[in-house]
């Protein structure tokens, strides 16, 4: 199957090179042109992140991607952004010597290689335009010294395109390779970047769009790269003739003494994601704790066991058929009664969602049947993917999506969310990514959230591949417009939540063309 159109994909750098080649050949667009549109969503990216006010250092190779620098820099120059620039070796690509005479035109001086620490010493960012998607061979010579260089400056680097030695399909690896905090990626994500081991040199991925016409746009991957135009028809539709039964019931079981804050947030982000009712049945010595966080909500408590959890026989008078979906692992704790819980949440005919320690005990003891006629969604990261896989997790961090994709095939009902900076959804015949994943995220809690907020969608659509794929990229965009006005390091997982009601808002209705923060 291939993909064609509109959609961000993922490319490799034949894909890429043909694509370029058509877009020129069937008179969509010139090369030139495309150079210019290149580096103004370049120039773009760069000032939503680095503003207009910091010197750029711009590095540039001896082909496209180096004509990209040169483009850059003419952008910068009449934007009077103070930069300064310096060539690896003469341009030879048409289009890079169309922009670096261009420059040289408009009275730039570019500095030559052995200026290289100066120019590196003058900037506050540095742009590697120095190999892209033609690297043909591993990175030697004066292009290894001054990646080195690049490398060794402990300044931000934002690669352009793809970090210089590291190849677009992932099958060359050189000993040097530029190790940027920032990739700006043109039109579709290059697969090599994506394994573990590659992305650790690109930093914070984010692929924008130059503008490649549609006609020409097909990859061999199926994979969906999720983004703000794919995602937003996946946001559920809200009624004017509704009531709160039209968006769902739903009962989250889950806490205990030591984890109350857990099912809080799994809680809150449920009910500002639009679910319709939410029932909390919970041990009850958090239960004062968690209804006074969450006055929404309805309560059952039960008794708990001596270390504050829930028992076996907590389930006991529950009606399933209350419930549209049931929401079970968030701060449950280990043992044999949250197994005995989770076994119980599979048998009974309510779809089921199960996070945190519901998937450890379902991994480790393998309670997932081959078949199941309900759906069910699994929300695990590396190691909770590990249970399930039973694949060591430096093994599963390379490559997640194809044990992720094996393990679907095995169960056919499940829709598995394997979580990671950047993080995989798949079913057994639908792949999709999301790509913005954002250090804010990194902190206990943010998982609690993201359950809440993928259960309180599918309560709504009741599809578990739309509610998985717009709640992944809702919770990545609100992390990052929180981390767009305040340090990433400083943001909550409550933060998340409070972020949520500008986060649809902005996904739903307000994009037209241009994300506000991405
Ligand atoms: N849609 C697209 O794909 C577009 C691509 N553009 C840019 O064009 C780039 C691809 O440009 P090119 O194909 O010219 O390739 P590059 O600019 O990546 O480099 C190719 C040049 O470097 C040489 N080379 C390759 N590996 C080397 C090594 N290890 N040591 C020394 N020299 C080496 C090649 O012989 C060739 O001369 C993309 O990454 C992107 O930045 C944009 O300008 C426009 C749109
Ligand atoms: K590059």
């Amino acid at each position: 199957m291939m993909r064609k159109g509109s959609d961000r994909m993922l490319a490799t750098n034949e894909e890429m090179q043909r694509m370029d080649l058509r877009a020129v050949e069937e008179g969509h667009v010139s090369m030139v042109q495309l150079m210019k549109q290149a580096a103004d969503a370049l120039f773009e990216a760069l000032c939503r992140r680095y503003g207009r006010k910091c010197r750029y250092g711009i590095f540039c190779g001896s082909g496209n991607n180096g004509g990209d620098g040169y483009a850059l820099a003419l952008r910068m120059k009449a934007e009077g952004i103070p930069f300064v620039i310096c060539s690896l070796r003469e341009p030879r690509s048409a289009c890079a010597r169309h922009y670096a005479q261009l420059l040289e035109e408009s009275g730039e001086k570019v500095l030559e290689l052995s200026r290289y620490a100066q120019a590196i010493e003058a900037a506050d960012v540095l742009v590697d335009a120095l190999f892209g998607t033609g690297l043909n061979r591993t990175l030697s010579g004066d292009g290894a010294l001054l990646a080195a260089a690049l490398n060794a400056s402990g300044k931000p680097i934002v690669a352009v395109d793809i970090p210089s030695g590291l190849d677009g399909d992932g099958t060359l690896r050189s000993d040097t390779v530029v190790r940027a905090s920032h990739t700006v990626t043109f039109e579709c994500v290059k697969k090599g970047m994506l394994p573990y081991s590659s992305r650790i040199f690109c930093g914070r991925i984010e692929c924008v769009p130059i503008g490649m016409p549609n006609e020409v746009k097909e990859c061999a991957d199926p994979t969906i790269v999720l983004d703000p135009v794919n995602v937003r028809p996946l946001l559920p539709r809200r009624r004017a003739q509704s009531h709160k039964g039209s968006y769902g019931r739903v009962l989250v079981i889950g806490g205990s003494r030591r984890m109350s804050g857990a099912v809080i947030l799994c809680t809150r982000a449920l009910l500002r994601s639009g679910a319709g009712l939410v029932t909390c049945l919970l041990p009850e010595d958090i239960h004062p704790i968690v209804a006074s966080q969450v006055i929404e909500a309805m309560y059952r408590p039960v008794p708990s066991d001596a270390n504050g959890q829930l028992t076996e026989g907590c389930l006991r008078d529950v009606t399933w058929t209350d419930y549209d979906l049931i929401v079970a692992g968030n701060g449950m704790g280990r043992g044999e009664a949250t197994r005995s819980i989770i076994r119980q949440i599979l048998d009974s005919e309510v779809p089921c969602l199960l996070d945190g320690d519901a998937i450890y005990e379902a991994g480790v003891h393998d309670l997932l049947a081959p078949v199941c006629k309900k759906p069910v969604l699994l929300t695990p990261h590396m190691r909770e993917l590990s249970y399930l896989c039973k694949e060591p997790v430096d093994l599963l961090r390379e490559h997640p999506q194809h044990s992720a994709q094996a393990f679907v095939w095995a169960h056919p009902y499940v829709t598995l969310v394997a979580k990671d900076d950047i993080t995989w959804i798949c079913q057994q015949e639908r792949l999709a990514l999301s790509i913005i994943g954002s250090d804010a995220l990194a902190k206990g809690g943010s998982g609690d959230v993201l359950c809440g907020m993928i259960a309180g969608l599918y309560a709504q659509s009741k599809d578990a591949f739309a509610a998985a794929c717009a709640g992944v990229y809702a919770h990545a965009y609100a992390a990052q417009q929180l981390a767009a006005h305040e340090d990433s390091m400083s943001v909550l997982a409550s933060d998340l939540i409070e972020q949520l009601p500008q986060t649809y808002r902005s996904l739903r209705d307000r994009y037209c063309g241009r994300p506000d923060v991405l």
